[in-house]
């Protein structure tokens, strides 16, 4: 055998699961429903699942902001066609969070809808223009939904501790309103902030025309399903009920689903064998799943092999990326590797990403068990995340492996959308 061939089998061994995917789906499901009976971090409710279209109000429109990172997105949104009218973003070149950070950014999403005409000055119009604004923040709140923490490069402030990020905006909104109400002749009521994996989710369950699953397989890995809401435990159970109004009471709650951020990073502690090659710190052994699938870790684990095979140099010069990644399991251009060593390296890609490919479809059909198998035949999954939508092959594999039929449906904008759809949902108990 070459010395190629020998690496390969090698590696097949360690990275292949030997266990039958059924028996993963079984302990991938045991898991998940433990994790939501007394995980106090992960699987967490974050709002009723929405089943009521018709108190939707054609005439109003949403300003949806998408705070993901480093580029700010916003969009006007009208309801029910969910239709995107405008829509722009920009690039936050200030790192400090503070009120003078969101003052910016509120003065330049107002100046952008004025240019736009969205925004009337007080010489066009008599009327004030209202917007409702929904928000999509990708960073960790607290239960009350003050920030926990920013990363990305962003510095957080003691200014914003004591305050909500619904409270920060509104109040942004007033001040850069009042301060130029002549250009900007309009008033606006923030609503909902909500995370961007519930943001899929609620895009998921009006623009698919299945239920779904929501999955998100970007920097991270992610997913947002529903369960019962008397499937929750008391310490889940209250303190989404405090977020209800009054009129939900407990009888009708019982008969309602809510949507739970699973946060299923942190799956597989027993289930995935995880290699030296694998270890990129603590993290790894807290997220198997997350480490073994997602665009951050993959591609240093292709790294990590790449070097201890001697397949690149210690100095090797390209980063690690899923861009790479995924231009190596499609043997496209070669412009960085050793030519004799390419194909092997292309291999190991591969094998890599069948790896993932493998436990995204377990965890999705634990999800699908869970949740109550809807569809029976085969299971619709809404998902976004540049590493999965850019791999056709990391998307052929995920079918290859499930045991049942998955469709996996990109949903673009589903970070604006899906906290438009938030707000209207909550929008009867909303006045402007
Ligand atoms: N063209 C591409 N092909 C494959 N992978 C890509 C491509 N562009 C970016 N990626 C990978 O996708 C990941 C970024 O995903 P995404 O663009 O969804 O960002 P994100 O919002 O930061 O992710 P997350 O929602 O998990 O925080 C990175 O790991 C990156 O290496």
């Amino acid at each position: 055998m070459t010395i190629e061939g020998s690496i390969v089998r090698e590696l097949v061994a360690l990275l292949l699961p030997s266990n039958p995917i059924a028996n993963v789906v079984d302990l991938f499901q045991e898991e998940l429903l433990s994790r939501l009976q007394t995980s106090e971090i992960s699987m967490l409710p974050q709002c009723l699942v929405p089943d009521e279209r018709s108190r939707w109000d054609p005439n109003d429109r949403i300003l949806a902001i998408d705070f993901g990172g480093t580029r700010l997105k916003f969009a006007i949104i009208s309801l029910p066609q969910i239709v995107i009218e405008f829509n722009d973003a920009f690039e936050l070149t200030y790192n400090v969070v503070d009120s003078t950070f969101f003052n910016e950014i509120i003065y330049k999403i107002c100046s952008k809808l004025a240019a736009n005409g969205y925004i009337k000055s007080k010489n066009e119009t008599s009327e004030v223009t209202k917007f409702f604004v929904s928000v999509t923040f990708s960073f960790p709140l607290n239960s009350k939904g003050q920030v926990v923490a920013m990363g990305k490069g962003f510095v957080m402030t003691h200014a914003l501790e004591a305050l909500t990020v619904k409270e920060v905006i509104q109040s942004s909104f007033q001040r850069i309103i009042s301060e130029n109400i002549e250009e900007f002749f309009c008033a606006v009521k923030v609503c909902d902030v909500i995370n961007d994996s519930i943001a899929v989710s609620l895009a998921g369950k009006f623009v698919c025309e299945h239920d779904s699953i929501s999955l998100i397989v970007g920097t991270g890995t992610n997913a947002c399903f529903e369960v019962p809401y008397g499937y929750l435990p008391p310490f889940k159970k209250d303190p989404l009920r405090e977020t209800l109004p009054p009129n939900y009471i407990k009888e009708t709650l019982n008969f309602k689903h809510v949507l739970v951020n699973s946060e299923i990073g942190f799956i597989g502690k027993d289930v995935i064998t995880l290699q030296p090659f694998d270890i990129h710190g603590q993290i790894s052994y807290e997220m198997p799943l997350e480490c073994i699938t997602s665009g951050k870790w993959l591609p240093l684990t292709l790294k990590n092999i790449l070097l201890q095979y001697n397949l690149i140099p210690q100095d090797f010069p390209k980063e690690f990326d899923g861009e790479l990644v995924c231009q190596l399991t499609e043997s496209s251009i070669n412009s960085w590797f050793n030519d004799q060593h390419y194909p092997l390296i292309c291999q190991i890609a591969r094998l890599l990403i069948k790896r993932a490919a493998f436990y995204i479809a377990a965890i999705l059909q634990a999800i699908d068990i869970i949740t109550g198998c809807k569809n029976y035949n085969f299971i619709h999954v809404g998902y976004v995340g540049s590493f999965l939508q850019h791999s056709t092959f990391y998307q052929e594999q995920i079918k290859y492996y499930s045991d049942i039929d998955i469709e996996l449906q990109f949903l673009n904008h589903s970070n604006l959308l899906g906290a438009a759809i938030a707000t209207y949902l909550n929008k009867s108990d909303k006045r402007l």
